[in-house]
């Protein structure tokens, strides 16, 4: 929850897991990201929010390190990942974050458990370990019973609840959402989003989400919220036989934090304008 003693910009740079400086991004010469801060804390939920067009999406990509910033930077747990020799920032990808996109990409030739357990396996995990872990999210996720079948029987919303299974198995240290329920039924957003949310904090995730769906904004982890279900109560245990997953506290918006995109441009939580003696940061569109 965004601790009321926080101010409106987010977390400083200092106690930021993820922070991005100035960044500024053109796709072939068309800017889209036009000088953005934006300071994520360790274990934050943050929706990135904003019309069609705004940047939300090549934001996400230059948080994850899959573009590089034409300017800026983007650091994660002290790491420079935009300077970083592409094979490093691929092993980190792989191994720390996690990545959900609005279509499901999965391998065919693969069955639903093996996609599931991808990242476990391309790390060097055993397949009876990898297996277990999968299928433990895919139960979670409600499409355990289709764990031997290929992803061509399966439907769309289906194969995109295993993406979501894979991008949670390897309990990343960010999770980045692009558009995660686009999709899925309203229904089935309502599940799969509170999912993800009560995976990020049983399991201390950084979820960075990318939405234009309110139901983000607006749902509750009562499901008082739009298209709530029931399915809260099944997601007591966690997947790892670990902790049991906490609950966020009745009436508490699933989110963090939420920064509104315009045009490549950060227009809420309104950017500070007037520097301070003290804080020479605070004169940078930072959220
Ligand atoms: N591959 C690309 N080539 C050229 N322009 C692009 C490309 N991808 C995005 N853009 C442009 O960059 C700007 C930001 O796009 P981006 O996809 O990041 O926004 P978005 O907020 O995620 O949009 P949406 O909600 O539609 O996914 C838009 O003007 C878009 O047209």
């Amino acid at each position: 929850m965004a601790s009321p003693d926080l101010p409106p910009s987010g977390p400083r740079s200092g106690e930021a897991l993820l922070s991005a400086r100035g960044l500024r991004y053109s796709h072939d010469g068309s800017p889209a990201l036009l000088d953005v801060s934006l300071h994520v804390a360790e274990g934050e939920i943050v929706t990135v929010t904003g019309p069609r067009g705004s940047g939300k999406t090549t934001l996400l990509h230059c948080l994850s390190g899959r573009l590089l910033p034409t300017d800026g930077e983007v650091t994660f747990d002290g790491l420079a990942v935009h300077t970083l020799p592409p094979a490093d920032r691929e092993r980190l990808r792989r191994d720390r974050f996690g990545w959900i996109g609005p279509e499901p990409t999965l391998v065919p030739e693969l069955s639903v458990w093996e996609n599931a357990a991808l990242p476990l396996l391309l790390a060097g995990t055993g397949r009876r370990t990898a297996r277990r872990a999968a299928d433990r999210w895919l139960e979670r996720l409600d499409v355990a019973d289709h764990a031997r079948d290929r992803p061509a029987g399966l439907l769309q919303s289906q194969r995109q609840r295993v993406a979501v299974a894979r991008a949670l198995v390897h309990e990343p240290q960010v999770l980045f959402a692009d558009e995660p329920t686009a999709p899925l039924h309203t229904a089935d957003r309502a599940q799969v989003l509170r999912t993800l949310t009560t995976a990020a904090r049983s399991h201390g995730i950084t979820l960075v989400l990318a939405s234009l769906d309110a139901a983000v904004l607006g749902l509750r982890a009562d499901g008082s919220g739009p298209g709530g279900t029931a399915d809260d109560e099944r997601e007591g245990a966690a997947p790892g036989g670990d902790a049991p997953v906490s609950k966020v506290a009745a009436g508490d918006a699933l989110a963090d934090r939420t920064v509104t995109l315009l045009d490549g441009r950060v227009v809420a939580p309104r950017p500070a304008t007037a520097p301070s003696a003290q804080d020479p940061e605070a004169c940078s569109l930072s959220v």
